[in-house]
Formats: C-alpha cells, structure tokens, sequence
C-alpha cells in the first residue's frame, strides 16, 4: 500500500507562495516621551532644576549607561565575528520558501520509504533513472570545480567539491551493486524519463560558462541537501524503513554526508553574502528551479506523470 497519495504539483507551491500575505504594522503617533513618561519639556526642566548632587549622579547613570551600551556593541561585533547569529542567505530562503523545501525533502516516496509503504516497483524505477542522473551530474559538478578555480575568493573550496566528485565515482559504483541486488538493468535499456531529462537539461545550462559560480554552488549544494534531507529523515528514530532499503537511506543520510553538505552550504552562504543583487536572484530562482526538479524526479519515480 502506498502512503496517502497527495499531488505534489510544485508550479502551485510556488505559486502559493508568491501570494505571501505581508501585513502592514499599524502605527500609533504618540507624544515622544522619555523612559519615565515624561515628554522632552518635562525632562528639561527637570534637568535645569537639578542641584548639583543630582547632577552628579545623573552623570554616573550616564556613565553606567554607556559602558553598558559598549559592551551591547562589543558582543554584537563579537557575534558578528563567529557568524553565531547571523542568519545566512540560505535559511532565510529556505524560510520564505519552506513549502517547496518540505515538499522536495519530504515527498511521499521517501514517507512511503519511513513508513515501510514503499511500492518496490516505483523504488527499483527510481534506482535506474537515478544512475542516469548522477552520470550527468558528474559533467555538473566537474563544471562547479572549474569555476571554482576561475572565481572563487577561498581556495578550499575546492577540495570541498573535489571530495564530492571523488565521493560520486563511489556512487556509481554503488548503483551498479544495488541495481544487481534488485535486479535491476543499467544498461541503455534503461530510457531516460522526461522528467529526468528536463532535470539533466536543466544542469546542463547551469554548466554554461556565463552561470556564475554562485549560483552553481547554490544549485550545488541544493542538490545534494535534498538528498541528504530526505535519507537521513528515513532513518531517523521511529522510522520504518524496510532493512532492505537501509543502505541506500545510509548512503545520503550518513552524518558525513550531512557535514560535507553544510560546508558546501557554507561556501555558497559566503558567496551569496557577497554577491550583487542580481546574482543573488539569479541562485535564488535556480534555487527554486532544483527543489521543483527534486519534487519532479520523486513523482517520475512513484509513477506519476
Ligand atoms: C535526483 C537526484 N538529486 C540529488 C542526488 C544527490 N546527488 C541524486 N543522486 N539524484
């Protein structure tokens, strides 16, 4: 039996999202008044009337004030500093955009894998046409490493993607042993699905020398996050994922598979910091254009349309 069946159409999500409802505060224009409730006038005179004793501590108020006030800014440059409390580029995005995020890395596919209802025909689809998108995701992430070299301001960034490509030879190693498990053929018979083709074509425009680093990055790590997200919810206490399907939920849910895409997040949060308004908007609509593509190759592989 599959798990409740619900039509992840992500041209409504997003559209939804666009009628995002921003309610205007409302404002009240009162009398400026002091801390104590007084207004300037009352505050003046009272300072004119002050002896001289008043004054005096006035000034050591003024004092304990202030230095109190430097220690606020002193810790806020300290935040600053560690990053602890700014919230990156990424998060909000994934805030203001938290419907398609869930619908990509909480499909019903990966519920049905969770809660045991996994329609072992729909997985053994998504295995075949899953090799065929890590072989074209390869050429990808060889284009990411390349524009790394030409823009990138950190030069480890590129041990970071180095690590991912490394880890993908792996990866099409595993698919060959986990597509003869399931008996499973690999070869040309296998047909690209339309839905794995637009997602193919789509990185191959992203692999055009005028796609700015950013941006690759950004897609980058969204497509490797959607994965990580999804395995690692399927193993998490209180799933039922079947034992047979463990390794593969093992394979992107691993801890370091979660840590390799938090660095890639962290190179493209960096990058983004810095980056113009436009390419900014351009790695937020790619952005977008990967989760629609992830909720996409999951309905291909329940069988949808
Ligand atoms: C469709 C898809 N998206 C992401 C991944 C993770 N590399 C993948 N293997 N396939």
């Amino acid at each position: 039996m599959q798990s409740s069946c619900i039509a992840w159409s992500p041209r409504v999500v997003i559209s939804r999202e666009k009628v995002q409802w921003a309610p205007h505060s409302s404002f009240l224009i009162l009398e400026p008044t002091t801390q104590n409730g007084q207004t300037p006038l009352d505050e003046l005179s009272l300072i004119q009337n002050r002896t001289e004793q008043n004054r005096q501590s006035a000034e050591e108020e003024d004092y304990e004030q202030k230095s109190m006030e430097k220690e606020e800014e002193e810790k806020e440059k300290e935040k600053g500093k560690t990053g602890v409390e700014d919230e990156g580029v990424i998060d909000t995005w994934l805030r203001k955009h938290r419907l398609l995020y869930v619908g990509a890395t909480r499909h019903p596919f990966i519920l049905g894998i969770s809660d045991g209802t996994i329609d072992i025909f729909g997985f053994k689809r998504w295995l075949g046409q899953d090799y065929i998108f890590v072989r074209a995701f390869v050429p990808f992430v060889a284009s990411v490493i390349l524009k790394a070299w030409k823009e990138s301001d950190d030069s480890s960034d590129m041990e970071v993607i180095l690590g991912g490509m490394a880890a993908l030879n792996d990866e099409l190693e595993w698919f060959k042993k986990e597509a003869f498990k399931w008996g499973v053929k690999l070869s040309e018979i296998i047909v690209p699905q339309k839905q794995n083709k637009d997602y193919c074509r789509f990185l191959e425009s992203l692999m055009n020398l005028d796609v700015e680093y950013t941006v690759a990055i950004t897609a980058f790590w969204a497509i490797e996050a959607v994965y990580q997200e999804s395995f690692a919810f399927c193993l998490a206490a209180g799933s039922r994922t079947p034992p047979e399907l463990k390794d593969t939920c093992q394979r992107w849910g691993n801890e370091e598979f979660g840590k390799y895409c938090s660095s890639l997040k962290n190179i493209a949060d960096r990058r983004l910091k810095k980056a113009s308004d436009d390419e900014r908007k351009k790695a937020e609509v790619t952005l977008l254009s990967v989760l629609e593509h992830e909720v996409e190759f999951w309905n291909m592989s329940r069988g949808g349309t």
